[in-house]
C-alpha cells in the first residue's frame, strides 16, 4: 500500500488545540492523537475523520495527507544521476570533487530542477566565498547563515513543501548536523532531503569523508578534459536505493547493463589508445563503442550552464532515459557517432 502520513506540523500550527477542536467536531481525540504519532497508519483511518481534519486545518486532504514518506527516488531528470545515482528522497547526498569539475555548477542545477517540481530549496551558504557559491545562491529559495536560521527555515516550510537543504560539508565535521537533526525531529514531518558539497576540494583524499551517505556523487577528472558535463564518475557514484529492492526491477536491470559496459569501456580506452581499435577482438570492439556512445549519451546540457553553453537546459524523465539507454545497449544507436549524443535529451533515433 501507498505509505501515507499526515502532516502533523501543518496540523499542528493551524489547529493549537487540537484535541479541542477534534472533540468539538464530533471525533475522537484518541483516533486523532493515534493518526498524529503514527500508531494508526493513515491509509486506515476513515475518510469522514481525514475529511473533518481537513476542515478543522483549513487546508484540501492533498496539504493534510503527505504521500510517499518512504525512501523512494527524487527524479531530477538528469539523465546519469537517475540511471546510476538516484537521488533519495529523506536522504543525504554527498559530493566529491576536486575544484573545478564542476560540483557547484549541479548544486546549483540540482536547486534550479528541483525548485520548479515544487521543493522548496535552502542553500546554507559556507563562510568563505568561493567559485560557483553566487550561482547557487541564485538558485536557491532560501539563504541561512547559521544553525538557528536553517532550523527555523525548515521548519518554517516543511509545513507545505518537501525541503532540499544543501550545505558545506563542514556542517558535518563540526557537528552542527547533528544538532540540526535533533532539532528538527518531529513525528509525521515531511522528510528533508541533504545535498553536502566540498567547495574546498578536500574529501576526495579522505576516506568517507561525510560519514555514511544514501547517495554518493563522485566527480571525474577526465570527463570534462573531452568536453563531457556534467563530470560525474558512471562508476563510482552510487546510491543506496539500488542496493534496496526500492527501484523498479527494470530501472536495475538496464542500470547494471549499463555500469557493466562502461566499467569495460574505461578499461579498454587507454588500450586502445596505445595499441589502437584493430588489436580488440570483435565483442570488444562492439562493446568499446557502445561504452562510448553511452558515455556521450550520459552528457547533458543544464539549465543553469545555458549562458556559457548556449545550449537550452534538457529534462529527460526517469522512463525516457531507460528507454534511451536500453536502446543503446541493444545496438539500436551502433549507427550513431558518439559525437552525435554528446550534450543532448533524447536519443535521437
Ligand atoms: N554541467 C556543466 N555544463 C557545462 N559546463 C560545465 C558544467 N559543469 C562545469 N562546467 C564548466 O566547467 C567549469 C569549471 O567548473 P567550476 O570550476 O566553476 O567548478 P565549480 O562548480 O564552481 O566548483 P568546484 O571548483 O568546486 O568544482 C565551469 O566554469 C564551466 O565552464
Amino acid at each position: 500500500m501507498e505509505d501515507l502520513q499526515l502532516n502533523v506540523p501543518l496540523l499542528r500550527r493551524r489547529v493549537p488545540n487540537l484535541t479541542v477542536a477534534a472533540k468539538a467536531a464530533g471525533l475522537r481525540p484518541a483516533t486523532v492523537s493515534n493518526l498524529c504519532t503514527g500508531k494508526i497508519p493513515v491509509g486506515r483511518a476513515e475518510v469522514r475523520t481525514l475529511v473533518i481534519l481537513a476542515s478543522i486545518a483549513g487546508c484540501t486532504l492533498d496539504e493534510l495527507i503527505i504521500r510517499g514518506n518512504g525512501r523512494g527516488m527524487i527524479e531530477t531528470g538528469i539523465k546519469v544521476l537517475d540511471l546510476l545515482a538516484p537521488i533519495v528522497r529523506g536522504g543525504i547526498t554527498g559530493l566529491v570533487a576536486r575544484p573545478g569539475t564542476g560540483q557547484m555548477v549541479l548544486l546549483a542545477e540540482l536547486l534550479n530542477r528541483l525548485g520548479k517540481r515544487g521543493y522548496t530549496t535552502l542553500f546554507w551558504k559556507p563562510k568563505e566565498e568561493g567559485p560557483g557559491i553566487e550561482e547557487v545562491v541564485e538558485e536557491a529559495d532560501g539563504i541561512c547563515l547559521s544553525l538557528d536560521e536553517a532550523v527555523h527555515q525548515i521548519l518554517h516550510f516543511r509545513e507545505e513543501h518537501d525541503v532540499i537543504l544543501a550545505a558545506d560539508r563542514a556542517i558535518v565535521l563540526s557537528g552542527e548536523w547533528y544538532t540540526l537533526k535533533e532539532r528538527i525531529k518531529e513525528e509525521g514531518a515531511r522528510p528533508l532531503t541533504i545535498f553536502l558539497v566540498d567547495p574546498r576540494g578536500e574529501a576526495v583524499d579522505v576516506e568517507a569523508p561525510y560519514g555514511p551517505l544514501d547517495t554518493l556523487i563522485r566527480f571525474d577528472m577526465e570527463l570534462p578534459t573531452r568536453q563531457l558535463y556534467p563530470a560525474i564518475d558512471p562508476i563510482l557514484s552510487t546510491s543506496i536505493i539500488l542496493e534496496g529492492a526500492q527501484l523498479e526491477s527494470a530501472h536495475l536491470a538496464v542500470q547494471q547493463r549499463a555500469r557493466k559496459v562502461l566499467r569495460r569501456y574505461r578499461e579498454l580506452r587507454p588500450m586502445l589508445q596505445i595499441q589502437g581499435a584493430d588489436k580488440l577482438g570483435e565483442a570488444d570492439r562492439i562493446l568499446y563503442h557502445r561504452g562510448e556512445r553511452l558515455e556521450a549519451f550520459l552528457s547533458q546540457p543544464f539549465y543553469t550552464a545555458e549562458p556559457f553553453t548556449q545550449r537550452p537546459g534538457q529534462w529527460c524523465s526517469v522512463h525516457e532515459t531507460l528507454e534511451d539507454v536500453k536502446l543503446l545497449l541493444d545496438g539500436k544507436a551502433d549507427h550513431l557517432n558518439a559525437e552525435e549524443l554528446k550534450n543532448i535529451g533524447r536519443l535521437p533515433l
